[in-house]
């Protein structure tokens, strides 16, 4: 059983969910909560590595089943290594990315079914999901404006995908949004950076108290 409280960040191509999660951390910390902010695909050696080999755009061969299960199977080890240990702790997780973006990703831009995405991940994750998710709404247009005026961002396999793939993931999003309604909340994401951040900010305080979380 957890003591701790576990925030996933979500939402398309640059939404602003990593630029975010580093004010969101300190605005947490700066109100007393021990934060630990960490990432998917990724967070931890093994994963890290998992990442290299899913995102490298020359590997354009890569099954979409494969995808899917390299993302769950980083997804097990970061949970198992890092993520369970400090919610355990009674800590905060601030993860960028999680479940949601695979069931949006894999399950629906690329076809293989939101419920055969979730049941592959149900092996991975062992029902520990996220108390708070903060979905990042932004239109794929705007978000992949954004990272293209980001010049020294490195491109990853899924953002050289054309904008009918961004679009099925934007789709996806709102399916998942609406199947999880009552843990996903929708966050402004086309805003300022300090008026995304207050809104994160206020969401997850009214969350903590909700749940009695301290
Ligand atoms: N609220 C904002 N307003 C304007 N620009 C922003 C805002 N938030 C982030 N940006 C800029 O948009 C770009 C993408 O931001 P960021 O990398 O945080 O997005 P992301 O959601 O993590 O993207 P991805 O999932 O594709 O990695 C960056 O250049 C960042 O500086
Ligand atoms: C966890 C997860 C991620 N993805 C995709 C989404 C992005 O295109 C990349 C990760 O890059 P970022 O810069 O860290 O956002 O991977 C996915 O398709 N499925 C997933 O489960």
């Amino acid at each position: 059983m957890s003591k701790g409280y576990f925030i996933t960040l979500e939402g398309p191509e640059g939404a602003g969910k990593t630029t975010a999660a580093v004010e969101i951390k300190r605005e947490l910390e700066a109100l007393g909560y021990d934060v630990m902010l960490t990432r998917e695909p990724g967070g931890i050696k093994i994963a890290e590595k998992i990442r290299e080999v899913i995102l490298d755009p020359s590997h354009t061969e890569m099954d979409s089943r494969t995808e899917a299960l390299l993302y769950a199977a980083a997804r097990r080890q970061h949970l198992a290594e890092k993520v369970r240990p400090a919610l355990e702790a009674g800590r905060v997780v601030l993860c960028d990315r999680f479940i949601d973006s695979s069931l949006a990703y894999q399950g629906h831009a690329r076809g293989l079914g939101i419920d055969e995405v979730w049941s592959i991940n149900q092996f991975a994750i062992e029902s520990m999901m996220p108390d708070c998710t903060l979905y990042f709404d932004i239109t794929p247009a705007d978000g992949l404006k954004r990272i293209e005026q980001n010049a020294g961002r490195e491109v990853n396999r899924l953002d050289l995908e054309g904008m009918a793939f961004h679009e099925k993931v934007y789709e996806g999003y709102q399916l998942v949004q609406a199947r999880f309604s009552e843990r996903i909340q929708r966050i402004d994401a086309a805003q300022t950076l300090e008026k995304v951040t207050e809104d994160a900010i206020s969401v997850l305080t009214d969350h903590f108290k909700k749940s009695g979380f301290q």
